[in-house]
């Protein structure tokens, strides 16, 4: 089964173009099975200031006390999930939205429960549920919340969440759907990055927010059984003619993989 892991970002999830679903459809002809995770950040943040309780981040990744866990949970799982699954189905896209949670797909544990209260990394990923879906037709719709082994959800960033995924399911392809159209460097889009490229643009301040985690998944899921990692706009075609439009990601320079 040729399976692609799709990380669709809370930066671009409520202006997702038309195109954007017509690239989905001619993969899903082409003979991909997908699975898409996604984030929320921005719609979280609007919800915590209704709250008047200010996002504080570590390092990219939220503080993440017991009411804010409440407010991430309540924002990706009952609204950003519930939009792309509706906005899927709408395009003829049959989508299952789950909890990361859910059916202990997503297992994790504390990255640090000092410093960032309930924030997590996964662990393991259970791609039995996951496969039925496929299987089917379906595509499933994952928030990136996890599940301790002792039962504590956890807030885990949507890019780590949507890198492990790939990684279990030894996907063909990974993109990460954002609000640009790639990696930019002097407004113009970079096709093509090695890892020391990566590295040494995040070095020199030109890779910076929340574009840091998206490389650094990409570069750590790159040779661990994922075809292709690639970062990529949700605003226009992503895929069209049967090529990807964004910036590509490569272990080494010159090796085509
Ligand atoms: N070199 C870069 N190229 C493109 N975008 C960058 C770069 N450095 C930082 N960014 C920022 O990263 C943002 C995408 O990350 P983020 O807002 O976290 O998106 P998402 O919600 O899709 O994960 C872009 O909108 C841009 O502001
Ligand atoms: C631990 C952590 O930071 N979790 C993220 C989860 C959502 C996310 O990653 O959303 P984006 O894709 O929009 O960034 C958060 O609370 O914002």
């Amino acid at each position: 089964m040729d399976i692609l892991v799709i990380k669709c970002g809370g930066s671009i999830i409520n202006e997702l173009s038309e195109f954007f679903f017509h690239s989905i459809k001619q993969l899903q002809n082409r003979g991909y099975h997908i699975v898409f995770v996604h984030g929320g950040g921005p719609d979280i943040n609007s919800m915590m200031e209704k709250f008047e309780i200010e996002p504080i981040f570590e390092g990219g990744l939220r503080k993440t006390t017991s009411e804010v866990l409440g407010i991430v949970e309540l924002m990706l799982a009952g609204r950003s999930n519930r939009s792309l699954v509706h906005k899927l189905e709408a395009h003829g896209i049959k989508a299952v939205g789950l909890n990361g949670s859910d059916g202990g797909i997503l297992t994790g544990e504390y990255i640090d429960e000092q410093k960032l209260g309930a924030v997590g990394e996964i662990q393991q990923v259970n791609t039995e549920l996951l496969g039925l879906l496929l299987e089917k037709g379906y595509c499933p719709v994952l928030t990136p919340i996890s599940i301790t082994g002792a039962g504590t959800k956890l807030n885990v960033n949507a890019d780590m969440a949507a890198g492990s995924v790939a990684k279990a399911l030894c996907a063909d392809m990974c993109l990460f759907v954002t609000d640009v159209k790639g990696v930019l460097k002097d407004e113009q889009i970079i096709e093509r990055l090695t890892e020391a490229e990566t590295l040494g643009l995040i070095s020199d301040g030109s890779i910076h927010g929340g574009m840091i985690p998206k490389v650094n998944t990409a570069l750590s899921v790159l040779n661990k059984g994922v075809g292709e990692v690639m970062i990529v706009s949700g605003k226009g075609h992503f895929y069209e003619a049967g090529q990807f439009i964004g910036t590509k990601f490569f272990q080494e320079e010159g090796v085509i993989q």
